[in-house]
């Protein structure tokens, strides 16, 4: 069977290659308003520092490793958080939900980011550490404001674009986002608070 065939409840495709797909009212809107609220109060955000050049730079964000399997972040070795209850059923739910559409996933980390406004943000990227592996798929949950998540081609055969990621939603990059596309979440002005949930399955060998 084709990974990515469509069903009654497929999401919207956004792209068919790599697929992008996105999928609305994830938890429902009481429980994601929840979600957002808990998660906000109740985990230890971190606002880790990066060396660049010889310079130190705190991260335009706060953020949480959260899971199973250790991590490597600018050359060191993390110890993730343990599972927090929300989260895991956050997880449990974008994993039945993907199921549903005939999509098979297993995740066993996840890295949360906060975005306190619009000036806080993350700089242009690829998930493509090797401990995701070849071809990683990542489901990216969203909770509180709407902000674009912009993608743009390695090989610029195509324009950059935005993707909307409302309250309660879950954008799949699917098997080739990493390799063919970086993405960036770009200041905006006048905006609340934003928590997206990044799941991914990290190698822990
Ligand atoms: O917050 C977002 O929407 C982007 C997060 C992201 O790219 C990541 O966690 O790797
Ligand atoms: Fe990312």
């Amino acid at each position: 069977m084709d990974l990515f065939s469509p069903s009654a409840d497929d999401g919207e495709r956004l792209l068919e290659r790599p697929p992008l797909h996105r999928f609305a009212r994830l938890l429902g809107s009481d429980a994601a308003d929840a979600a957002l609220a808990r998660l906000d109060a109740e985990l230890d955000w971190q606002r880790p520092t990066l060396r660049l050049y010889g310079r130190d730079h705190p991260i335009p964000r706060r953020q949480v490793w959260m899971g199973d399997a250790d991590y490597r972040y600018s050359g060191q070795h993390f110890a993730p958080t343990p599972w927090h209850p929300v989260a895991l059923a956050i997880r449990d739910a974008a994993v039945a939900r993907l199921a549903r559409t005939g999509i098979e996933t297993h995740f066993n980390s996840v890295l949360l980011n906060r975005y306190a406004d619009g000036d806080e943000r993350m700089g242009w990227h690829s998930d493509d550490e090797p401990e995701l592996g070849e071809a990683p798929l990542i489901a990216a949950v969203s909770l509180g404001a709407d902000r674009p998540l912009r993608f743009r081609w390695k090989d610029r055969r195509a324009p950059a674009f935005n993707v909307d990621q409302p309250h309660d939603s879950l954008l799949l990059m699917g098997p080739g986002t990493q390799a063919d596309l970086e993405h960036a979440l770009l200041p905006r002005r006048a905006h609340g608070l934003r928590i997206s949930l990044t799941f991914r399955w990290v190698r822990d060998d």
